[in-house]
């Protein structure tokens, strides 16, 4: 196969192009949203913030007989071959040095579109300075957005900062290695070394080493990995289960920024009893990651637990794979977080660009635009062709959902933002959803993810003549770039010549710093996450109401004779009967546990069940 690089070169050409076609969403917008250039001249002049371009394109939306689009979709797209190819040469963004290409040619995107948003660009591109200058860009939460001066510890906006990054890597390092050539060993392993590494923690805490793992770790790690990111009891067996005798020989990582997330710390606490059941010293074998003086923190310490790395205010969780959260794990497996943290600084070089063609985080960011009406209005569907990557899409789904799915924007208008982000692995999903991407409902854009190397060198052969396993693989993809595309659904195609950790550290990066711009495009904070507080003090309320249930049942049952209870009961003695449906989960919960004894009816027929506890607690009346 011709060398991609001989034949491409991020062209800036400024010469007009051949009129695409339209596709349906760009009749929307100049119908629609960017109408004329007189009527953008003066939003640009008025300063009107994005967002209320994209409530105009909602609303403006709703107006558009449904029947008018059906019936413009087809062959919307440019499809003569020459110009698509002139499209893809003229816009293909190449980084030579991460040997990245991002071809964006299968967005429909209009000449008069790109010079619309500049202005949009121009505010982002000021933004995003300011930011990596030290600016508060997450205001709700008065914290600066600091994950750029990870891999760039200069940029840091003083130089305790600067320190405090250089410092906490280096003695990661150095514990990094003192564990895998052990140096530094468990207690009491057989082996004399550490083995395994147990991860505890959830979201950002997990998706960013769970990612790195699967895209990175050799076959034969110093230390295997493995995880516990949820309070599901069963899998939390099932992960200490898997390590048997060999939680002798694991170091256990507690991942939390707030130290107070409910689901690690009970993942902690099961592995603390894991260890007690086997007669293990749990703080000789624990390193906690968290915010300084959060209660994670306090435990560690007042519990000398083997070490303690600090995450910074000023990261994320979602943007946290490039502090302690993922440069630990991933230098216990051996990756060489260096060259991660090197893939990322070159990424954010080449985004500090500020002409929009030269600068491939805003190049996505103006085709999420487009191809979501900047609005959502169109799912990202990511499809890395190369199992390695499997879990890129999970990792970009916390990235970009909790950062771009917000209620308000910045000036406090409702404006239900968000951008959905789902996928797996081509050609795998070939088999499964590409189906419905091809013919069904037209709501999404693709990004694939295109690997060039196939296996190490050396290591390929034919399985039949002149053909590999890794050709089909190619032909799985421009098969179905070029299916989807001629029944018009965009794609955009992000190239990498191997996975590495330079590639890694790149791709991370790369979309770290989309997702920024795209979320300063719409006007919204990406860096809080005030929905997920809804859960979680929903969640609260309802243990706290199962603690009046039991404490009911229990006083009920400790009677003689024992009085079971009917759920009317229940509520009315826990004083909540507007809870009575929630108090039925509970108790048939409960009950699917062993831990509620129905004396009569069955959880099918919620009226009929009375209900008691097996043992009564004495001392907890008396409490
Ligand atoms: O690292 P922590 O504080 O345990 O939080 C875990 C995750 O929970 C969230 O706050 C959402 O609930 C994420 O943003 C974060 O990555």
């Amino acid at each position: 196969m011709a060398s991609i690089s001989g034949i491409c070169s991020s062209s800036p050409s400024l010469k007009p192009r051949t009129h695409l076609l339209k596709p349906v969403n760009s009749l929307r917008r100049d119908s629609v949203a960017f109408p004329a250039r007189s009527r953008l001249a003066d939003r640009s002049l008025c300063l009107t913030p994005p967002q209320s371009v994209a409530r105009e394109v909602s609303t403006e939306l709703s107006k558009i007989d449904d029947g008018v689009l059906k019936g413009t979709k087809k062959g919307l797209l440019e499809k003569d071959p020459r110009e698509l190819w002139r499209r893809y040469v003229d816009w293909l963004y190449q980084h030579k040095d991460l040997g990245l290409y991002l071809d964006v040619s299968r967005v429909g995107f209009t000449d008069e579109f790109v010079t619309e948003m500049e202005p949009r660009f121009v505010a982002a591109f000021r933004a995003m300075e300011e930011l990596e200058k030290g600016a508060i860009a997450n205001p709700d939460e008065s914290r600066m957005v600091g994950h750029y001066w990870l891999r760039n510890p200069k940029l840091a906006p003083n130089s305790f900062l600067r320190l405090q990054i250089e410092k906490t890597l280096d003695s990661l390092c150095d514990f990094a290695d003192d564990v895998v050539s052990g140096k530094i060993k468990p207690p009491s392993s057989p082996e004399g070394r550490f083995t395994q590494v147990l991860s505890v923690g959830i979201g950002g805490s997990a998706l960013g080493p769970q990612f790195v793992a699967e895209a990175l770790a050799p076959d034969n790690p110093p230390l295997k990995i493995r995880f516990i990111d949820n309070t599901d009891p069963a899998g939390i067996d099932h992960q200490i289960a898997q390590l048997g005798p060999e939680l002798a020989s694991t170091l256990v990582i507690v991942i939390s920024k707030s130290g107070g997330t409910p689901e690690t710390r009970n993942g902690l606490l099961e592995v603390q009893k894991a260890f007690r059941e086997a007669g293990l010293e749990f703080a000789k074998q624990g390193v906690a990651i968290t915010q300084e003086n959060s209660l994670l923190d306090k435990t560690a310490r007042i519990e000398r637990w083997l070490a303690r790395f600090p995450m910074f205010d000023w990261v994320g969780g979602r943007t946290s794979e490039m502090s302690a959260v993922g440069l630990l794990p991933a230098a216990l497996q051996g990756i060489d977080i260096r060259e991660m943290l090197a893939g990322a600084s070159l990424m954010d070089e080449a985004n500090r660009n500020t002409v929009v063609r030269n600068n491939p985080a805003a190049l996505l960011a103006l085709c999420w635009y487009w191809a979501s009406d900047g609005i959502g209005s169109k799912d990202m569907v990511v499809l890395p062709y190369k199992d390695s990557l499997l879990l890129f899409s999970r990792y970009l789904q916390q990235l970009v959902m909790e950062s771009i799915g917000k209620e308000f924007d910045l000036d406090g208008n409702r404006v239900n933002q968000g951008l959905t982000v789902y996928g797996n692995k081509g050609s795998t999903d070939q088999h499964a959803y590409i189906q419905q991407l091809r013919e069904g409902v037209h709501n999404f854009f693709v990004t694939f993810i295109e690997v060039l190397r196939d296996r190490p060198p050396g290591h390929d052969w034919e399985l039949e003549p002149g053909v590999t396993c890794g050709d089909y693989l190619f032909g799985m993809l421009q098969g179905t770039r070029s299916a989807l595309y001629s029944n018009d659904r965009e794609s955009i195609t992000v190239t990498v010549q191997e996975v590495t950790p330079r590639t890694v550290g790149a791709l991370i990066a790369l979309y770290e710093r989309a997702v920024g711009i795209y979320a300063a495009l719409v006007n919204i904070n990406a860096y809080h996450q005030p929905g997920v507080e809804a859960g979680k003090k929903a969640a609260g309320e309802v243990l706290a109401l199962q603690k009046r249930v039991l404490a009911v049942l229990n006083e009920a049952s400790c009677k003689e004779p024992v009085e079971p209870l009917s759920l009317d009961e229940v509520a009315d003695r826990c004083h909540a009967p507007e809870d009575i449906e929630m108090i039925y989960k509970i108790v048939a919960h409960m009950a699917a546990n062993d831990r509620a004894l129905l004396a009569e009816g069955s959880c099918g027929s919620p009226r009929s069940i009375k209900v008691f506890l097996g043992e009564c607690n004495v001392d907890e009346l008396f409490a």
